[in-house]
């Protein structure tokens, strides 16, 4: 794991999981259950009636002491138990982002999505008692043009906080990252972003992620 991008809002690694752990991890999503996220739309918060229709997978969770309703405790048995370790061997490199555990936050989670052609994400800052948001791409290829690009609001220049999106502000100008496979993104709670939606052109490609929090008991 490779760190390759940092600011004080976001960091992005690169090189995350060995290519073993990757393509096991690719066919745990070819062979998974996946439901779309309309079933549970009126549970969802984050993913609007127009952002298309992303598919999500069950998730793992790691360090909740009780466990999380819904979710397997780690370890799950599955090849998401690689990203997981892969977070916990790194967590000290990624506390500038996420605070430091028993402080910060106590436990995370690991939810797989499928992005097919037409989905995304509307701005958003997974706020609430979270100290950071991570995602992690692990499609096969991703070009430019398919779209799908993260978008990460504000320069660290906070007086560019001025629209008003989905209820929340949006500052006018900001960063995107690329979806390439086998990185690693972690955002800070409170950082406005977005997803892109797949263009057309991605055609049966799909963009393949696990997105989890990094989290405080409640
Ligand atoms: O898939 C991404 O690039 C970001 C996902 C995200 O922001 C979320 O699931 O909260
Ligand atoms: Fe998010």
């Amino acid at each position: 794991m490779e760190l390759t991008f940092k600011s004080e809002m976001f960091a992005i690694f690169d090189d995350v999981l060995t290519r073993v752990d990757l393509d096991a991890l690719r066919k745990h999503f070819r062979e998974g259950r996946f439901s779309h996220i309309s079933n549970f739309r009126a549970r969802s918060r984050v993913f609007g009636i127009l952002d298309g229709d992303p598919l999500v997978g069950p998730s793992v969770v790691q360090h909740h002491p009780t466990g999380l309703k819904g979710a397997t405790p780690y370890p799950a048995g599955n090849a998401i138990d690689a990203l997981v370790q892969a977070l916990d061997d790194n967590s000290n490199e990624l506390v500038p982002w996420t605070g430091t555990q028993g402080v910060s936050w106590d436990f995370f989670t690991c939810t797989p999505y499928l992005y097919p052609v037409g989905s995304g994400l509307s701005w958003h800052d997974d706020a609430e008692e979270r100290s950071a948001s991570y995602v992690f791409y692990l499609h096969d290829d991703w070009r430019a043009s398919w779209g799908a690009e993260l978008l990460i609001g504000g320069n660290g220049d906070v007086a560019n906080r001025a629209e008003l999106l989905n209820g929340m502000p949006v500052p006018s100008v900001g960063s995107y990252v690329m979806p390439h496979p086998n990185r690693l993104v972690v955002i800070k709670s409170g950082t406005p972003h977005a997803v892109k939606r797949v263009d057309v052109t991605a055609g049966e490609n799909i963009r393949m992620s696990i997105a989890g929090f990094f989290q405080q008991l409640s």
